[in-house]
């Protein structure tokens, strides 16, 4: 096991937020975080990747709390290159100038790696952002939205870096609106719905003790009041 969620809470001023969850992410396992739109799913990541202190519970780490993480949306400087910013994060991660450049090949920004990120697509900010995540040593990979913005070949190159992080013995937690997505790649799902842990588990388990088909059918059902 990587970390426990122990009645972990998130009570922002309007009331609004995370209430108690109890989790676990295990090691060697990809989990979907899904929710719709205002669930609690940015509000958890903010705490898995202490960028918010919880209101209530824990987190306890079983390995070190050192996350490699993606955010949902990231402004890079624009006046800097893409090799600039591998560069001065790369420095910031102790990752050597080869193994920035391996990145930057693995998600096809190495020939344009000398333009300026203002130069870029979304797509192509995107798959900059996916490198710069896939730097440094933790253990837990947390990729919040991973597939915004990018096209249909990006996502399949995508799902095979979560997977050949798995391989590796890492353990990957990403978010999702896209049901169809998760499925293919998740072993364990965290449903989230108006702030609250409402399926928790095995994905495969979790469809045959709801008797549902699929995790969108998981997902309506689980939703539904
Ligand atoms: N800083 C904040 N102050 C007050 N309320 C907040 C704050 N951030 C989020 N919320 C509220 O907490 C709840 C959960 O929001 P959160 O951003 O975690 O949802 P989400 O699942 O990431 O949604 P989306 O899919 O739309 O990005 C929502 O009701 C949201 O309005």
């Amino acid at each position: 096991m990587i970390v426990e969620a122990q009645g972990l809470a998130q009570q922002y001023a309007n009331g609004r937020g995370l209430q108690p969850v109890d989790f676990t992410l295990q090691q060697g396992t990809i989990t979907a975080l899904a929710g719709g739109n205002g669930a609690g799913k940015s509000t958890l990541i903010r705490l898995l990747t202490a960028q918010d202190q919880q209101s209530a519970g824990q987190l306890v780490w079983h390995a070190s709390s050192e996350v490699r993480y993606m955010p949902d949306d990231v402004d890079f400087p624009t006046t800097l290159t893409a090799a600039e910013i591998m560069e001065l994060l790369g420095s910031l991660k102790k990752v050597s100038l080869a193994e920035q450049h391996a990145l930057l090949q693995r998600v096809g920004l190495y020939e344009v790696r000398k333009q300026k990120v203002q130069q870029f697509s979304k797509g192509m900010r995107q798959r900059l952002n996916l490198a710069q995540s896939l730097m440094g040593k933790g253990q837990l990979l947390i990729l919040d939205e991973p597939t915004n913005g990018l096209d249909p070949y990006w996502i399949a190159k995508l799902k095979e870096m979560m997977v050949a992080e798995r391989e590796r013995g890492c353990t990957v937690l990403f978010s999702t609106h896209l049901l169809s997505f998760a499925e293919e790649l998740a072993d364990d799902v965290l449903i989230l719905h108006e702030g609250k842990l409402v399926a928790n588990g095995a994905l495969h388990t979790l469809l045959q003790q709801h008797h549902t088909a699929n995790l969108e059918q998981l997902w309506l059902q689980q939703i539904t009041p």
